[in-house]
């Protein structure tokens, strides 16, 4: 079989990227802002160590794929957040990175344009501005991280990190959540497993040394000090596993191994059955579960943008098709209004019970 000159017949094309540096010097994080994020980090830490009682939501869409809907949803956001920051700390749900069951789109930083096109120079620029924009306004951020080089190009900005049910086993992420100053989830396995996530949390906690990029792109052997802050994020699998039997039992498997109780439920997912009407009803349940005196979930993460549902786009035909503003592209998500009143009741709900939680140092 006859080779290309990229040296592999199943290599069809390499572009060289612009360097972390080099998108950094052109979307630069501002001394007061690189501060916020700072503040947003320890706030985070603060609640997963129990210190600080509030209850933290990571919300938003499955997925960016428009930035000034995007940027439209974190203005409504921002400004509930502020209403309600007295039991609730609400983090925007900023997902750049797609991880498919098989194919589909891969996010807005691998197709940014959506149409198969893959411009990736595009896509790290449009996600990078983006952030900042978010930043500016003083809204936290959260992402999942999935490809192993992107961190260092917009590591900096997230005051919280995902690694998702597809790559919580996988050695590499566990090696970059290591390097991470701010808290990680890790979600259990797409099965339901949670011995992955438990695994993950053990191995992130511990320096590793391993094969990555530097600011300038070069290729280099980077020596982690190790992340001691991460977490659990249950998000069913076959079954759903927010049920108080399913956090009784996971509770028992950390404690035996010494980790602190510490858990995050994904109200979508395999929770929802990926039906996004009943996310509502997880975090019901849990609502009533905290009430009930649970002192080991610190937060609820939720799809949400700012219309209901999805839409299904088709690659190929993207810049022919009309898209509806403010709906997914990829899972169904419960549209503003529903988040909002959700969010209030929670933060109604829960104000006579958060303070009961505070760890006794
Ligand atoms: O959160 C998003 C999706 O659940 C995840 O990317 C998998 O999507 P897929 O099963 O549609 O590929
Ligand atoms: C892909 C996601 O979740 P999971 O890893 O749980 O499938 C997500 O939260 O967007």
């Amino acid at each position: 079989m006859q080779k290309n000159n990229l040296g592999n017949i199943n290599f069809c094309d390499i572009s060289s990227l612009l360097s972390p540096k080099q998108l950094k010097s052109q979307f630069p994080l501002t001394y007061v802002d690189q501060l916020f994020i700072e503040e947003t980090q320890n706030i985070i830490i603060n609640i997963i160590q129990k210190k600080d009682p509030r209850l933290l939501i990571i919300c938003g869409p499955c997925s960016i794929h428009d930035v000034n809907a995007a940027f439209d949803y974190a203005k409504k956001l921002k400004s509930l957040s502020l209403e309600l920051q007295d039991q609730l700390y609400i983090v925007m749900r900023v997902y750049l990175e797609k991880p498919r069951t098989t194919i589909g789109w891969k996010g807005l930083i691998n197709d940014p344009y959506i149409d198969g096109s893959c411009d990736i120079q595009s896509g790290l620029k449009i996600a990078r501005q983006l952030l900042l924009q978010l930043i500016k306004i003083k809204l936290p951020v959260a992402t999942e991280i999935l490809n192993p080089n992107v961190p260092q190009y917009i590591g900096d900005l997230f005051s919280w990190v995902a690694i998702g049910a597809r790559t919580t086993e996988s050695q590499i992420h566990r090696e970059i959540a290591s390097s991470f100053q701010s808290v990680i989830g890790f979600k259990n396995s797409t099965h339901g497993d949670i011995d992955h996530a438990i695994n993950a949390i053990r191995a992130a906690s511990m320096s590793h040394n391993y094969i990555s990029i530097d600011q300038s792109g070069q290729v280099c052997s980077l020596h982690t000090k190790g992340n001691t802050n991460s977490h659990i994020i249950l998000r069913g699998g076959i079954q759903p596993n927010y049920y108080p039997e399913n956090i009784i039992c996971c509770e028992k498997k950390i404690t035996e191994i010494g980790l602190p109780i510490t858990l995050m439920i994904d109200c979508s997912h395999g929770n929802s059955n990926k039906d996004y009407h009943r996310q509502i009803d997880v975090a019901q349940s849990i609502l009533n579960q905290i009430k009930l005196g649970n002192h080991s979930i610190i937060g609820l993460m939720m799809e949400s943008y700012i219309y209901p549902g999805n839409q299904i786009v088709d690659l190929t035909h993207t810049s022919s098709i009309k898209m509806q503003y403010g709906v997914s592209i990829t899972d169904a998500c419960i549209d503003w209004d529903s988040t909002e009143r959700l969010l209030r009741c929670l933060h109604k709900e829960l104000k006579p019970f958060l303070s009961t939680r505070l760890k006794r140092v």
